[in-house]
């Protein structure tokens, strides 16, 4: 049964396109509060464009959205992420002339916890690598390590809803598990997530419910069994939807 904790983002109806052409139609999503979500589907889905335009980083042609009960289709990326929605952005790097611990202080900033220190502790508890690395330039960090400390700056900022898109990409599996472990457990703590992931097994062993799209739709969801049942996922990964 799909979560009873009230909506938190409610995006209904979404179109988007890139000039003249349309690559999401109608796309209905919502994600409850506390409420592990993934959105799959092969390359060019529609999956990343969907993202971007409910927390406001391109423009819609069509749609409604609403954040915690305020309608926010027309706000900045700003105003969204001070709803309390952060997106952690498909191979966001971080600023490389800036130590470890800098990056982390720039996600406070984010929210209304600017510049709070304590913050810092929670999150080298989830990374311990991260508060190794501390002081250590964001450049001598290898891609991976600068994936994780993306998806930290993105914790930290203790948003309601974060969103990660593939925060797997390039990453060695072992540090997939971890990732996906931490959502999972801000999850359980009462964060709503939003993923986007290629690695479809490993996205519906942590998820609560599950939503696959193709050619810029939305054409199933369901519980992760749910979808392991039907022939949704052949369908839509390997069919020509
Ligand atoms: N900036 C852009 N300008 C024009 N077309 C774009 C742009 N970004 C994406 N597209 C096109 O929009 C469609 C949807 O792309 P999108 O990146 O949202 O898919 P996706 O499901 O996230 O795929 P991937 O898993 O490869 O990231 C694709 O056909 C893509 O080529």
């Amino acid at each position: 049964m799909r979560s009873q904790q009230p909506v938190l983002l409610d995006v209904k109806g979404l179109d988007v396109a890139y000039g003249k052409a349309e690559v999401v139609h109608g796309v209905d999503l919502t994600i409850h509060r506390g409420e592990f979500v993934v959105l799959l589907g092969r390359n060019g889905a529609g999956k990343t464009t969907t993202l971007a335009a409910s927390t406001g980083l391109i423009p819609k042609r069509g749609g409604r959205i609403s954040l915690a009960d305020r309608d926010v289709t027309n706000a900045t990326p700003r105003e969204i992420v001070a709803a309390g929605a952060v997106h952690v952005l498909e191979g966001h790097r971080v600023f490389t002339s800036l130590s470890v611990e800098d990056n982390l202080l720039i996600g406070t900033y984010a929210r209304a916890s600017g510049g709070d220190r304590s913050k810092l502790e929670r999150v080298y508890s989830l990374f311990p690598e991260m508060a190794q690395k501390r002081h250590d330039h964001a450049s001598r960090l290898s891609g991976g390590q600068q994936q994780i400390l993306a998806v930290a700056q993105g914790i930290i900022g203790e948003p309601q809803l974060l969103i990660l898109d593939e925060p797997s990409s390039g990453l060695a599996p072992v540090v997939i598990d971890r990732i996906l472990q931490v959502a999972r457990q801000l999850a359980d703590e009462g964060v709503a997530i939003l993923l986007v992931e290629q690695l479809v097994e490993k996205a519906l062993n942590v998820a609560d419910h599950c939503y696959l799209m193709a050619t810029g739709e939305i054409a199933a969801q369901g519980s992760p069994d749910d979808i392991r049942a039907g022939d949704t996922l052949n369908r839509v990964f390997l069919g020509g939807h």
